[in-house]
């Protein structure tokens, strides 16, 4: 098995930052790479800040901290990530989006370079299909915030052969997360049970059972979750959580999962959350304290 030491992050969105930054603490080289300029420096910051905190509390020093900015390289290129020994597609949650960046990639990739995709929801085996490695390719999903949380979900498709899929379990231990295995169904494990709960909260706020301060208060209080379900939607991105559902919904034929209009209306409007300054909170205000909007 080809010792893995340099990462490629595709997608310098809330999770390629994170992504980089938890690959770049444990020692390993990491290309960043994302069409837009702008989404790597804000990744930079994004890192650069998380890791700040880090250094204020005196968890980790301010050469350790350089050290580590140091290995994160970002590109608006392509064929950089083509070399590396391990690959994250960490892109949009749009099946087109995701296969098209696979195609694009599949020829600069080295023979040895294991695959992976951090979709939240689409099929592992239908991604692995249009590269020139399915036995190479499977699915690891990192929760948000990644710097924070422990778990990783492995996914196989249907081809991911057994030495992959121990070299990628064998790096999730080196970076201090815990794996679990999930089978390739539509949203694997933990976005099948929590984003139809964000969408409920959703059609629980379009019903009028509450607004959104009672929604999230109720689950925050009266469930002990760290964020209400309107909260975390914003938090992972409403766009991200309606894909999800449209994933579920389509992949699984029940009307179970039919994304609330409410949430089709505010993905509409532009109103994705934390990311595009406004979704079920406004998150705008001077004092930076969310101001529930219903
Ligand atoms: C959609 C998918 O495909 C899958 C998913 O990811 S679903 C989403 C899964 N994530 C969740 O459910 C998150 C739920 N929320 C939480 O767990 C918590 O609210 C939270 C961890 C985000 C913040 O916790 P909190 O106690 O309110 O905040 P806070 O006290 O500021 O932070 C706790 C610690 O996390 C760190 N932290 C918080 N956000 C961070 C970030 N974005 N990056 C780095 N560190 C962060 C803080 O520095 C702090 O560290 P110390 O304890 O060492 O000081
Ligand atoms: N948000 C969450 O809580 C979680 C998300 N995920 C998954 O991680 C992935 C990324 O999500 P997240 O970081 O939240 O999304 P974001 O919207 O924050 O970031 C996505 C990034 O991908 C970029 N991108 C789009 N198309 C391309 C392309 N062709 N080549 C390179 N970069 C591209 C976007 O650029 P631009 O903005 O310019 O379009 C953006 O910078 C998704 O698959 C999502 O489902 C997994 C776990 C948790």
């Amino acid at each position: 098995m080809h010792m893995i030491t340099s990462v490629g992050v595709i997608g310098a969105g809330q999770m390629g930052a994170g992504i980089a930054q938890v690959f770049a603490q444990a020692g390993y080289d990491v290309r960043l790479s994302d069409l837009s300029q702008s989404q790597l420096d804000a990744a930079r910051s994004r890192i650069s800040g998380s890791t700040g905190r880090a250094v204020t509390r005196g968890t980790m020093s301010v050469e350790e901290r350089d050290r580590m900015l140091d290995r994160v390289q970002i590109t608006t290129a392509l064929d950089p990530i083509g070399a590396a020994d391990l690959v994250i597609e960490c892109a949009t949650e749009n099946e087109e989006v995701k296969k098209r960046i696979l195609r694009d990639l599949t020829p600069l990739l080295a023979d040895r370079t294991v695959l992976t995709t951090n979709t939240s929801s689409l099929s592992i085996t239908r991604l692995a299909a249009v590269t020139d490695r399915p036995q190479r390719f499977m699915g690891l999903h990192f929760m948000n915030p990644v710097p924070v949380m422990k778990l990783v979900e492995l996914i196989r498709g249907i081809a991911t052969d057994q030495a992959t899929f121990a070299s990628v379990a064998a790096v999730v231990a080196t970076l201090g997360k815990t794996a679990t295995t999930s089978e390739d169904y539509p949203a694997f494990i933990v976005n099948r049970l929590l984003v139809p709960m964000i969408n409920e909260a959703v059609y629980a706020l379009y019903e009028g059972v509450g607004n959104v301060a009672s929604i999230d208060a109720a689950m925050r209080l009266g469930s002990n979750h760290p964020m209400g379900p309107l909260e975390l939607g914003d938090f992972i991105g409403l766009d991200t959580c309606l894909a999800i559902m449209n994933v579920l919904h389509d992949g699984l034929g029940d009307s179970k999962y039919r994304p609330c209009p409410l949430l089709v209306k505010f993905v509409e409007a532009g109103w994705l959350g934390r990311k595009s300054g406004r979704g079920f909170y406004d998150y705008r205000a001077a004092d930076g304290v969310p101001v529930p909007t219903r």
